[in-house]
């Protein structure tokens, strides 16, 4: 599922605390993302719940662990949860910003059970048995009813 998100320049600066895109975690397996370098940009939270800027070569890939993955590998790998931020008030020039995204989600009939490798006695399994189709349609029915 490829998504090209484009963020317009802002000629007048964004209200404090506004973003281009508020904080969440993407849905699926991985996520491979292209971005410009632009003022104003991704952030990855830490697990101290601060936020950290992701500065990236331009002939490079950024790659986002989903949710689905998370599950797969029963929290081994944690989804990242991620936002991106408006320019600072004080930038000139232009600050468009446009990023290209692959949001990969196996077939929708594929199993999802934590892996064997990833459990053991002190580490029982965290998720029930599902789908990647039934997993995708479960956040999507969850984000239409918070209206998110
Ligand atoms: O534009 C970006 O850098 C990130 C977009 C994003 O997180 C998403 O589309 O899920
Ligand atoms: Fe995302």
């Amino acid at each position: 599922m490829p998504a090209r998100p484009r963020y317009p320049h802002q000629s007048t600066p964004a209200q404090p605390g506004q973003l281009r895109a508020g904080a969440h975690t993407d849905y699926g397996s991985l996520t491979l993302l292209s971005m410009t370098d632009a003022p104003g940009g991704l952030e990855v939270q830490r697990q101290d719940g601060t936020w950290a800027a992701v500065r990236v070569p331009t002939d490079a890939f950024v790659m986002n662990v989903g949710d689905l993955m998370a599950q797969w590998t029963n929290d081994r790998w944690r989804s990242t949860m991620h936002r991106v931020t408006n320019p600072p008030p004080d930038t000139n020039g232009d600050t468009r910003r446009q990023s290209l995204v692959f949001f990969h989600q196996p077939n929708y009939d594929a199993e999802v059970i934590p892996l064997a490798s990833c459990c053991g006695p002190d580490n029982p399994p965290k998720y029930a048995r599902t789908t990647s189709g039934e997993h995708l349609f479960m956040k999507m029915t969850k984000a239409k009813n918070l209206n998110v």
